[in-house]
């Protein structure tokens, strides 16, 4: 548990991110330096390049590995689906849980291409939080603790951790996060999750315009704002996005949902997503605006628009072939190849 003798539990979620420590920066020279040495015009690999650099960093290493990704999805329900905000009922979640356990969703096979790990956190999912539209979701030691439990996502110390999620409502919840944190109005923020048009598309509008306005008086404080509005597996993805940078890990973002608990955590500190990569942008029309403001540029765009981290797990291939030939290249003079 986070709670410390003195502090309030957010307190303690305060002290943690301000000891974020940022990249070595020793070894980011190093593999720069190696990556122009490389047999390649220098640039020649575009983003594979950066990308090398980034885990170089976060990892302290010249020449990093990736070795033991893991894919931690986290599952939870929503009070708020018994609005009628998706197309799915909340029973899917459950039955989503046991596909994964099963071996049986994308994001399995997905992982099986890349040699993956993943571990799925079902968070409570017999008790779905209140709807967001009259209660909050969280109280501040429910939200703290959650987070503290989406720490263990680095248990089995991966070397790359990404993230998913799965808990139907959800893309209400992250749609009612963002403009919490950003403002306008709702319907900027709302787009079809699984596939809401019509009818279902205006009550989502509604209930995140409704539950925004709840919480007016509260929206300057990110953590409020996560604590009001998000649910157990946004709230315990951000424990896991911070857990991972306080131990130096890598991290890809999924999709929308994902996003928007990277969000609470940048709105906290303008740094806390540096050890981040977006594994890429998702169908969900206002994740690309949400990852501008992040300031994250998305390593695919391929029109998914799922969750379960399938497009983190993806984007493990790119970093992969970007660390493969960073440590693999020869150097110029290696290779006996006249240089420019
Ligand atoms: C079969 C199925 C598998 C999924 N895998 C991820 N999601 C995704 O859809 C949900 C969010 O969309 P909304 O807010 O519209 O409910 C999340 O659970 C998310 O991960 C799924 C949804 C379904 C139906
Ligand atoms: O982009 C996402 O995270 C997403 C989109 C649709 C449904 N669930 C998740």
């Amino acid at each position: 548990m986070l709670r410390s003798a003195t502090g309030l539990p957010f307190d303690d979620i305060r002290n943690l991110v301000a000891q974020m420590p940022g990249p070595d920066e020793a070894a980011r020279a190093a593999a720069r330096a190696r990556q122009d040495r490389l047999v390649k015009p220098p640039g020649a690999l575009g983003r594979l390049e950066e990308i090398a650099i980034h885990i170089a960093g976060w990892q302290g290493r010249e020449i990093p590995a990736v070795n033991r990704p893991t894919v931690a999805v986290f599952a939870a329900t929503h009070g708020v689906a018994g609005r009628g905000v998706s197309p799915y009922p909340s029973e899917v979640t459950k039955q989503m849980v046991a596909t994964f356990t099963a071996g049986k969703a994308a994001v399995n096979q997905i992982c099986g291409v890349f040699g993956a790990g993943l571990r799925v956190f079902d968070l409570a999912l017999d008790l779905p939080t209140p709807d967001i539209v009259e209660a909050d979701a969280l109280t501040e030691a429910e939200c703290a603790a959650t987070m503290a439990f989406g720490m263990e996502a680095l248990a089995g110390e991966p070397d790359l951790l990404c993230l998913g999620e799965m808990g139907i409502g959800n893309t209400t919840v992250a749609a009612a996060i963002f403009h919490g944190l950003y403002g306008g109005e709702a319907a900027e923020w709302v787009g079809p999750g699984t596939g809401s048009t019509g009818e279902t598309l205006a009550r989502k509008i509604e209930a995140v315009r409704a539950a925004v306005e709840r919480s007016r008086g509260h929206l300057d404080d990110p953590l409020e704002v996560l604590r009001k509005l998000g649910g157990r597996e946004i709230a315990a993805m951000a424990g896991a996005i911070l857990a991972a940078r306080l131990q130096r890990v890598p991290v890809v973002l999924d999709g929308y949902v994902v996003t928007a608990a990277a969000a609470v955590l940048k709105a906290m500190d303008p740094s806390a997503l540096d050890h981040c990569l977006a594994g890429h942008v998702s169908a969900e029309p206002a994740h690309r605006r949400v990852l501008e403001q992040l300031g994250l540029v998305p390593l695919l765009d391929l029109g998914m628009r799922l969750g379960e981290g399938s497009g983190a797990a993806l984007a493990i291939g790119v970093v992969k072939s970007a660390l493969a030939c960073h440590a693999g290249m020869a150097t110029f003079a290696e290779a006996g190849v006249s240089d420019a």
